[in-house]
């Protein structure tokens, strides 16, 4: 059980820089569902972090309701919306994205639970799925075997338990997330202090980040930065692991501004791009 330590030397393996000559169509396209009614603020961070993380376009795909909210906070994505005003119900688009996140903010309503139904079915997109698209799953198990290989999963302890069921010791948590890893095939992002990912037998433990992350919506910054790095076609253990330890030097990199309290999910977006200066300084 020794996990790999995520640290520069890790991070420098995995980091693609910047081709001069790119341009935004081969930057990846990220599609981001998310939202409801009372909770768009999850799906404006979760787009705006994609897009601060390197993709070339963001769509956000949202209930209607969230159209203006979306907009108007975040000109530079462009918004999809489902056919209800308050919750998401049949996700379909005419894009082409190269990865998409889903779940952050999206409810429980049964007619998402539909709209989640149906896109596992059909979809053959890198996939990362959080917060109530977990909570959904974990009430359908049946549907993990719809799954492509390597979709990323990244539940909080709670949604780890509502998928895995409870454990005794932190020993049998990752003996029973490594088996339900290689049970399905899916790589996990085992968000906590610290984060722990888990592919396969693989174990992999995050170095950076602080307590400053216990704040709302800096998993679903998370899950936008992840699905955009899976956007720009880092495989996706990479995709997992440049992004969780991004993730948590933004925390690093701002605590001597905002102290623990002051710091919260924007200040996570805010950082990104030291976050990245202080990876390519070591590159
Ligand atoms: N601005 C917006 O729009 C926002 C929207 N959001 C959206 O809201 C939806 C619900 O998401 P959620 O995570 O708040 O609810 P839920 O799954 O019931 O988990 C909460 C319970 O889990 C536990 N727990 C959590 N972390 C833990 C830890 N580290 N270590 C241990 N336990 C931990 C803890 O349980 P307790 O300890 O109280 O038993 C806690 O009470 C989701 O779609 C999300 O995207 C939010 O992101 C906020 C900003
Ligand atoms: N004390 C802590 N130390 C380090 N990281 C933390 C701490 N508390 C929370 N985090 C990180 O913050 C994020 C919280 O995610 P999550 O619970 O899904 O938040 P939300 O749903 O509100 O967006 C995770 O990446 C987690 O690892
Ligand atoms: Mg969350």
């Amino acid at each position: 059980m020794n996990p790999i330590c995520i640290d520069k030397n890790e991070i420098l393996k995995r980091y693609k820089p910047i081709d001069k000559h790119t341009h935004k169509g081969i930057q990846g396209h990220a599609l981001l569902i998310g939202g409801s009614y009372g909770k768009m603020g999850a799906a404006c961070i979760s787009s705006k972090a994609a897009l601060k993380t390197g993709c070339g376009l963001v769509t956000a795909f949202i209930p209607k309701c969230g159209y203006e909210i979306v907009q108007i906070s975040i000109p530079e994505v462009m918004v999809l919306t489902d056919v209800q005003e308050k919750f998401i119900s049949n996700i379909t688009f005419d894009i082409v994205p190269q990865a998409i996140g889903i779940g952050p903010g999206i409810g429980q309503e049964l007619a998402t639970h539909k709209a989640f139904h149906e896109l596992l079915k059909t979809n053959k997109v890198p996939l990362v799925i959080d917060a109530d698209a977990l909570n959904i799953l974990s009430q359908n198990k049946s549907w993990l075997s719809l799954l492509l290989p390597k979709t990323i999963l990244t539940p909080h302890p709670k949604e780890l338990e509502r998928l895995i069921g409870k454990w005794n010791s932190e020993e049998e948590k990752i003996t029973k997330a490594i088996s339900f890893s290689k049970n399905y095939h899916l790589v996990i992002v085992m968000k906590g202090a610290p984060t722990h990912i888990i592919n396969g037998d693989i174990i992999y433990e995050n170095s950076t980040g602080n307590a400053a992350l216990a704040t709302a919506g800096s998993g679903d910054v998370l899950t936008g930065m992840i699905t955009s790095l899976l956007a720009q076609s880092y495989e996706p253990i990479n995709a997992a692991i440049v992004g969780v330890y991004l993730h948590g030097l933004t925390a690093d990199i701002a605590l001597p501004e905002t102290g623990y309290q002051s710091f919260i999910a924007s200040d996570v977006i805010a950082n990104i791009g030291k976050a990245y200066l202080s990876i390519e300084n070591e590159a």
